[in-house]
């Protein structure tokens, strides 16, 4: 288990994480999703006390990452920067981890096996692809057989049996009880193989919330076609109600039903040409959720009617 209370980091003026309280529980798969730049990285680096908090703190299976004394066993962690020499063979830099833990020489085979690079266990380590530098962080991460495993971006660069390969390991790992951890900035891809979501925009906790909830909550919606777009938007926003305008005489419309906006549009003698009930995909979502939270904004396409 993770347990963040308050986590923030600041470096200069600039506060990178923001006062972050989050559970990763045992069972089950977390994706910790954010725009780049959003933060994520920053805050597993403080999970494995690679970097200190300014204020706050976190905890893995009740202490802090230090207060371990054999801290393989309790978290594997798999983070962007790899820092594994590359004159060193996969068995040779899996055993001198194994090493600094009394790890024996059967549990790095087991791992090689489980990562599926028993067939390059010996090569260097500096003539891997990128997918196979993945499997052997991944191999390292599992080494100590942790009730953790928190992992940033794992499947960045990966092909789709890579990819594949991730999620079924995953699911197992969660399956067996240990907590997991995953960083993605893309929604889509993590709501394949999450339970939970947490997701975050400047530091900040935007979503907390299962994958099920999200899927339903994303639901519903209503596609309006107008050539007065400009006057029914306003018309149809309120309390509960959100308008966007998505392009020349289109409206979608959240939290009325197509019968409802028929009659608003009825009533101020608005002439409407389609009104499509639709469901928002969860990258949608995720991205209305961070959308006032990116670090590097592009200009919008479309404009937009709230209130
Ligand atoms: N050592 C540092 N000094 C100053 N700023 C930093 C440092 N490390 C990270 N940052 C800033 O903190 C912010 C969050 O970075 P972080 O890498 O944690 O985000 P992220 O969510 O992992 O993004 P990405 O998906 O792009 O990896 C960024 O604005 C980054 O520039």
């Amino acid at each position: 288990m993770i347990e963040a209370r308050e986590l923030t980091k600041r470096y200069g003026d600039k506060t990178v994480v923001d006062r972050l309280s989050f559970t990763v529980k045992p069972g089950e798969v977390t994706g910790f999703l954010g725009p780049n730049g959003a933060g994520k990285s920053t805050t597993m680096r403080m999970v494995l006390g690679l970097d200190a908090p300014t204020a706050g703190e976190v905890h893995v299976n009740g202490r802090s990452y230090a207060g371990h004394a054999a801290p393989l066993h309790e978290i594997g962690a798999l983070l962007e920067a790899k820092s594994v020499h590359p004159g060193r063979s996969a068995v040779g830099h899996l055993t001198a981890l194994a090493q600094t833990h009394g790890i024996g020489r059967r549990r790095v085979d087991e791992v090689i096996d489980l990562a599926g690079l028993g067939s390059v266990a010996h090569k260097r380590v500096g003539a891997f692809s990128l997918g196979m530098g993945q499997r052997l962080g991944i191999a390292a991460a599992l080494l100590g057989d942790p009730e953790v495993v928190m992992l940033d971006e794992p499947v960045n660069g990966l092909d789709p049996e890579g990819v594949l390969w991730i999620r079924n390991l995953l699911a197992q790992l969660a399956g067996e009880g240990r907590a997991v951890l995953l960083s993605s900035h893309l929604m889509s891809e993590t709501a394949q193989v999450a339970d939970h979501l947490i997701i975050i925009g400047r530091g900040r906790l935007l979503a907390d919330t299962s994958v099920a909830d999200l899927v339903e909550a994303s639901l519903g919606g209503v596609r309006v076609g107008t050539d007065e777009a400009a006057r029914l938007g306003p018309l149809l926003a309120g309390p509960g109600v959100s308008v966007t305008s998505s392009g020349d005489g289109e409206l979608q419309v959240a939290g009325l039903s197509a019968r409802e906006i028929a009659a608003v549009a009825l009533r101020h003698g608005v002439l409407v040409h389609e009104l499509t009930p639709t469901g928002v995909s969860l990258e949608e979502a995720f991205m209305e959720l961070t959308r006032d939270e990116l670090e590097y904004q592009s200009a919008p396409a479309s404009g937009r009617t709230e209130r």
